[in-house]
């Protein structure tokens, strides 16, 4: 398992930003207020924000350090980013979405050999059938899945997963909330993730509570659930 730790300070309009989160491995769940910085944070360990007090290192890699002057630019970080709405490129056909991220630095692989890769993984996740749809043809769920394999084509160090779920109906999110906890679990891989959705997280996992920009409270669902320590966490455990 990965250790990563992050912590980001700093001024952002009129959020004012402290938070520390470490991990060992496996999922890390951010929950909290709308406003409460959540969205920032994952922004800020993405390297999508400049200009913070910040020091974030993953697998004993320096991705940022305010106190030692360092600074890697986003591609460099190797990180797999799901933002809220999946972001994946309108004008590219699915294959050509998941392949994008093999084709920058520092891979810089041909189109030929990244179109491979990417087949392959869409292959092994169950949307092989998919690959030469546009955009705008893919159903929420199926988006969800094209965002998750463009994010883990670069066999990214830490998965950041924003409100993964959000964008579906019901119905879908059910079945595309079984498919993200089965493809989560079967990798090594560290993911943290913005939900605001109990059913999104798993008994083992650790979760840590937002509130203006601190850290309020962290432990398990069960944890929280034994004292919460505001409403927000109250109504979260039991909406
Ligand atoms: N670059 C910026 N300039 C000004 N204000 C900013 C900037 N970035 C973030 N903020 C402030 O930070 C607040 C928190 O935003 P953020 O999107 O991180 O919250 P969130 O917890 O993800 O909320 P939600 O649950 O609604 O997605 C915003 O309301 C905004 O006031």
């Amino acid at each position: 398992m990965k250790h990563w730790m992050a912590t980001i300070r700093g001024q952002l309009g009129r959020l004012n930003l402290d938070v520390t989160l470490e991990s060992k491995g496996g999922v890390l769940a951010l929950i909290g207020p709308n406003g409460s910085g959540k969205t920032t944070v994952l922004r800020a360990i993405a390297g999508a924000i400049s200009g913070l007090d910040a020091e974030i290192e993953v697998g004993g890699e320096v991705l940022e350090s305010h106190r030692k002057g360092i600074w890697m630019e986003p591609e460099q970080r190797q990180l797999g980013y799901v933002p809220q709405g999946y972001g994946l490129f309108e004008n590219l056909n699915v294959l050509e979405n998941v392949a994008f991220g093999l084709g920058l630095a520092p891979r810089k692989m041909n189109r030929k050999d990244s179109h491979e890769r990417a087949r392959k993984l869409l292959a092994e996740m169950g949307i092989a059938e998919l690959e030469g749809r546009q955009v705008k043809r893919l159903s929420g769920g199926e988006k969800q899945r094209v965002a998750l394999a463009r994010a883990l084509i670069i066999e990214p160090r830490l998965l950041l997963l924003d409100e993964p779920l959000a964008a579906l109906d019901v119905e879908t999110r059910k079945t595309t909330r079984e498919f993200l906890k089965s493809r989560l679990s079967a990798q090594e891989r560290p993911v943290l993730m913005v939900t605001h959705d109990s059913r999104d997280i798993d008994p083992e996992a650790h979760v840590v509570v937002l509130d203006k920009g601190r850290v309020v409270q962290n432990g398990t669902l069960e944890e929280l659930g034994a004292a919460p320590c505001n409403g927000f966490v109250r109504a979260f455990l039991d909406p």
